[in-house]
């Protein structure tokens, strides 16, 4: 690891934009972070934010849930947000649900839309000032 700490970014397709468009306004911010994301999403990211590090891990529905939620149990990510679209049938649902399982299981930060990562983004800020718990 480069000794910053870890952000996972994952976006369904039907919300990839939204998530394109909340890095994009946050990217000073996130370059303080080492960012992994899943395929599609790291591709679109990288597209729409050259100037982000990123390192993109397999696509979502061919193992790159379940990269991150391996990260997760090895202790390796701070916080994930992952737009999910939640009006799609995915055939990977099940690597979905893993991934999220696994960030309860390990109390780690995940924001699943926008507002929540907003606030995800406030607690991290305070956490750094140490006025946040955990
Ligand atoms: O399917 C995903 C998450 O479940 C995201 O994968 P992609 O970023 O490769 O589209």
């Amino acid at each position: 690891m480069s000794g910053k700490r870890r952000i996972a970014l994952v976006a369904h397709d039907q919300k990839k934009d939204n998530l394109v468009d909340f890095v994009r306004r946050h990217a000073a911010e996130l370059g303080r972070y080492e960012l992994v994301a899943t395929g599609t999403t790291g591709g679109r990211l990288v597209e729409a934010c050259p100037q982000l590090t990123l390192r993109r891990l397999k696509s979502g529905p061919l193992g790159g849930d379940q990269q991150i939620g391996a990260m997760i149990a090895e202790g390796d990510i701070e916080a994930v947000v992952f737009f999910v679209d939640p009006l799609t049938p995915m055939p990977h649902d099940v690597d979905v649900k893993a991934l999220m399982r696994l960030a309860i299981v390990y109390d780690i930060a995940l924001a699943l839309n926008r507002k929540s990562a907003e606030a995800l983004l406030a607690f991290l800020r305070d956490r750094e000032k140490g006025t946040a718990d955990g």
